[in-house]
């Protein structure tokens, strides 16, 4: 049992999931036809492992291991996605990330989101940031390879200006970092895509709903978790009202 807070050992689990990642890539380590398989699984391994022993009593939801289910009964579940971005990370690209979220009673309340090849951690206990005031055309961070219609049209119909990129942690923690004020995503993600980026994104100040506008549950018993809305607050309105209009593109 560890001493550490929820959100330090959160931080402390991407780190550690960071590092082994990080050092599959270096030139040498890893076969290219191997790299994203042998990411998830290491990655995976180490984070059950150091949860399993820091919290024995607490339930780990992971994209890379079975879900029996037991979990939907208790209070406290990790949300992990050892490996957010694996089609990014096999591509040697920048952009992805390590979720270790905590969702208590279904609410992401604490989380860490690594974003290795940046050498970068964000936790729900860092300060908030102070953000400059938003630019008059808002940047809109969006799937780099499936970008949903909705998510296009909303972006023409608010005059935001489009930024792919890959990993759903990446993204969030662009707008948590000020390189971007909104993130859009439709058409399918898990709860382990958003949970910890969300719990991060919402200990910054900022706005984060699914793009109905109702709250983002964890811990369901079926973990799609579809589509969400990560922005600065003064945006939100906005998207949420150009949503609405466009909901016909939905399947
Ligand atoms: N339509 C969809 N259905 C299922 N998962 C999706 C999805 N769109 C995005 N995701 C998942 O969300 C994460 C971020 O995707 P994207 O970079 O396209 O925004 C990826 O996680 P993984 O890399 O962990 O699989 C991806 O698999
Ligand atoms: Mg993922």
């Amino acid at each position: 049992m560890s001493d550490q807070t929820d959100a330090q050992l959160a931080r402390s689990v991407a780190l550690a999931a960071a590092e082994v990642l990080r050092d599959l890539c270096v030139a040498g380590a890893c076969p290219d036809t191997e790299l994203g398989d042998r990411g998830d699984k290491d990655a995976n391994a180490l984070i059950l492992r150091l949860l399993h022993a820091a919290r024995p009593d607490d339930y780990v939801l992971s994209e890379e291991a079975a879900d029996d289910g037991l979990r939907c009964a208790a209070r406290r579940v990790w949300v992990v996605d050892p490996l957010d971005g694996t089609r990014e990370f096999r591509e040697r690209r920048e952009d992805w990330a390590v979720h270790i979220g905590l969702a208590i009673d279904g609410v992401p309340v604490t989380g860490a989101v690594a974003l290795p090849a940046a050498h970068r951690v964000f936790a729900t206990d860092d300060a908030p940031p102070a953000f400059a005031p938003a630019p008059q055309r808002p940047r809109m961070v969006v799937s780099r390879s499936r970008a949903h219609p909705i998510v296009l049209a909303v972006a023409e119909a608010i005059g935001a200006e489009l930024v792919p990129m890959g990993s759903a942690g990446a993204k969030a923690m662009a707008v948590v970092q000020g390189d971007a004020e909104i993130y859009l995503h439709a058409g399918g993600q898990y709860e382990w895509d958003n949970c910890a980026p969300v719990a991060v994104a919402l200990a910054a100040g900022l706005f984060a709903s699914r793009i109905d506008g109702s709250a983002l549950v964890y811990n369901c018993r079926d973990p799609l978790l579809p589509d969400l809305l990560i922005c600065r607050r003064e945006y939100a309105e906005q998207v949420l009202a150009a949503v609405a209009a466009a909901t016909h593109l939905l399947p």
